[in-house]
């Protein structure tokens, strides 16, 4: 990557923030474990998020495809900046999004739906990481739903497995940053991704050992996740949140880069058809339970979602007004 000059290295760095008073443990699935669903509703309540290990994805899949990304990250720039700008999908540097976000990252979006087009090295790789994936997910929103007594059980992976399924996948890799070292002696984080909630139903996010992700906590303090390559992170994401009425709470992260180590992340965000209406499922209100959103449909969250920064409330605007 190139260097950055000294005034342009500042708007890559978090505000201090406090340390969690008590650190709680991340919780952690095992999905061999049927008794596991009572754990993963609790999860989602308490955290949105949490760490699946027994996941049934073949390491094959996992280690071929990081070592794909590590070779392209590992090419010219000149050669990766042939597959961008992320128009939606594509290659991208330093810039997220169109509305001004920057991080101390380079990446590559790309499409989720099976047949997609990729660049040449990924193609083949990548349809079977996502589709292992995505069984993986499904299998996890089928356990949410049968714990919280929901019937179909495929409430919600049906949005994922449908062929309009609106998915994306996203390959990260944060640099060491050389001009960053000086600060790490003061305390001072960079920003690799800046914080945010992921506007989908589900996140699932793979990385090499290297830390770097951080989920905000009830108390607004931050945490740093344990990096964990044999294993997989599950986030909730908007759209769940309001499907469950706020029961799942979509979760606030970010990644904040390091002086010395390049993190490689993967992660797969399933979203629903472009079409579907994202509003609380009926089954799921009890009594004279409101809904705590206004109705919408995923096409225009997510035109309303790519129209913001990344720490906005994206949310916010689809909020009811409840009086009380
Ligand atoms: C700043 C932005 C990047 C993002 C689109 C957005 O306007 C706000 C949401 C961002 C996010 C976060 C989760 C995923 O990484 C992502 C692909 C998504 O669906 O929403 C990114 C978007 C992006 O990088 O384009
Ligand atoms: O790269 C990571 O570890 C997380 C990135 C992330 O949150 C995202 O791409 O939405
Ligand atoms: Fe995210």
């Amino acid at each position: 990557m190139v260097a950055l000059s000294k005034p342009l290295i500042e708007q890559f760095f978090v505000k201090p923030n406090t340390s969690p008073l008590i650190i709680p443990d991340i919780p952690l699935i095992d999905l061999s474990k049927p008794e596991s669903k009572h754990h993963l509703v609790k999860a989602c309540q308490d955290f949105g998020f949490f760490k699946v290990v027994n996941h049934g994805v073949d390491s094959k899949f996992i280690n071929k495809l990081e070592s794909e990304a590590v070779k392209f990250f590992a090419s010219p720039l000149s050669v990766k900046e042939k597959f961008g700008p992320p128009d939606p999908f594509g290659y991208g540097n330093k810039s997220i999004g169109r509305n001004g976000d920057v991080g101390w990252v380079e990446y590559l979006l790309l499409n989720a739906k099976p047949e997609s087009e990729y660049p040449e090295i990924f193609q083949g790789v990548v349809n079977d990481y996502v589709t292992s994936v995505k069984t993986m997910a499904c299998e996890i929103l089928e356990l949410l739903a049968d714990e919280m007594k929901l019937q179909p059980r495929n409430v919600f992976s049906k949005l994922l497995l449908d062929e309009q399924s609106d998915s994306v996948f996203r390959v990260n890799h944060y640099p060491p940053c050389p001009e960053f070292q000086e600060n790490e002696k003061s305390g001072r984080k960079l920003v690799g991704f800046g914080e945010h909630t992921d506007p989908q139903i589900i996140s699932v996010l793979r990385s090499n050992n290297t830390s770097g992700l951080e989920i905000s906590l009830r108390d607004g303090s931050w945490m740093s996740v344990p990096p964990d390559s044999e294993s997989f992170f599950i986030n909730v994401g908007d759209s769940l949140q309001v499907m469950t009425n706020g029961r799942f709470k979509s979760v606030k992260h970010r990644v904040v880069a390091n002086g010395t180590k390049s993190r490689v992340s993967m992660i797969y965000f399933g979203g629903p058809p472009l079409s579907e209406k994202i509003a609380p499922l009926p089954s799921l209100m009890q009594g004279e339970e409101d809904s705590l959103y206004k109705e919408f449909t995923w096409f225009e969250y997510k035109k309303s979602a790519f129209n913001s920064r990344l720490s906005d409330n994206r949310l916010g605007s689809f909020e009811k007004i409840i009086a009380s």
